[in-house]
């Protein structure tokens, strides 16, 4: 099996992949993996959908910069990808350089675009007159400056984890830079086959849904149908479709699993009531967290009313005929 992620080694989401393989419930042996770099997400989509890697770890929602819009536009676009697993990984940057030099001496620095957005303040406050260069990745910024001509290299650092830095053998100028100590980015495994992993009792379930237009009090009707089934969300946001100004989708996830009777009847209220719904998957959440759910929700709750209305149904006269 062939799992892809934005490269090359040592990048965050390399370490949500090889994070996956680890714990309780690893999504695959990992002696039966070949894990393939790729330099976007959106390249990595177009193989994983023409069947030339069978899964993609990919970033979608950032403790401080929120989503991700690169990744949830394309799940917003397909019904071909299903979530099958989460994984987070803690956020820490360091600043590398090929020799020790004084920050002063800095002209560029590179990085991913989230790593440039979570150090901006640490990068105007220290070294307010380097350029900000973009790289396609946190490692791919510290390879290329291992890799570069020494003239190149001049003046030039990188943004990068410490394993990033360490591994390319680079020097560390700076440590712990991010603005925000202890952001987390969450990332989940996507794949193109439909199956979904069984439910655990600590799920989620991610969905795009399209609102019906001009139709006041959209989107709490759409949220009242989970609500009516105590459903809770865990994330929602609002994604531009891009036909026209002010056409958005939602994407939202739940808490939950497609199994779970409560998830299904708000499912079901939301295809009644939306043009578009894409399910996206159910899957294990990666903090385990078990899902409280109130007796009037549960499943054995939902059974009894459907057979009884079964059963008064049962009564209906045949039409007379
Ligand atoms: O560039 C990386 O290392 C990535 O995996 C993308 C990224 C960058 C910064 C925070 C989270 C993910």
């Amino acid at each position: 099996m062939r799992y892809g992620f934005l490269g090359p080694e040592t990048t965050f989401t390399h370490q949500a992949l090889l994070q996956a393989f680890e714990g309780p419930t690893p999504v695959a042996d990992p002696a039966e993996v070949t894990m393939v770099p790729f330099s976007s997400v959106a390249t990595a989509t177009t193989d994983l959908l023409a069947g030339d890697i069978d899964a993609l770890m990919a970033p979608i929602e950032n403790s401080v910069e929120g989503g991700v819009s690169g990744t949830l536009d394309v799940l917003a676009a397909t019904d071909s990808i299903t979530i099958v697993a989460e994984q987070v990984v803690l956020i820490s940057f360091v600043l590398a350089a090929r020799e020790p030099i004084a920050l002063e001496e800095l002209t560029t620095i590179s990085s991913h675009p989230h790593a440039q957005a979570q150090v901006q303040g640490w990068l105007r406050t220290h070294v307010p007159a380097a350029r900000v260069a973009t790289s396609s990745s946190t490692a791919a910024a510290a390879r290329d400056l291992a890799e570069a001509a020494p003239e190149q290299a001049r003046g030039r650092a990188a943004v990068c984890s410490r394993l990033a830095a360490e591994h390319f053998g680079l020097e560390i100028l700076a440590d712990g830079i991010e603005d925000t100590a202890g952001a987390q980015t969450r990332f989940v495994l996507v794949t193109r086959e439909g199956r979904i992993p069984a439910r655990t009792g600590a799920d989620k379930t991610t969905i795009v849904v399209q609102l019906p237009h001009n139709r006041s009090g959209a989107l709490l009707e759409a949220l009242e149908m989970l609500s009516a089934n105590g459903v809770n969300m865990s994330r929602i946001e609002s994604r531009p479709i891009g036909d026209f100004l002010g056409r958005y989708s939602f994407s939202i996830d739940l808490e939950g699993h497609l199994e779970d009777r409560r998830v299904a009847a708000a499912l079901r209220s939301l295809h009644r009531m939306c043009p578009v719904v894409h399910y996206l998957g159910s899957y294990p959440r990666v903090d385990g967290e078990r899902t409280e759910v109130r007796e009037d929700f549960a499943d054995e709750t939902y059974d009894e009313a459907h057979e009884w209305l079964e059963r008064l149904s049962g009564m209906i006269a045949a039409p007379r005929g």
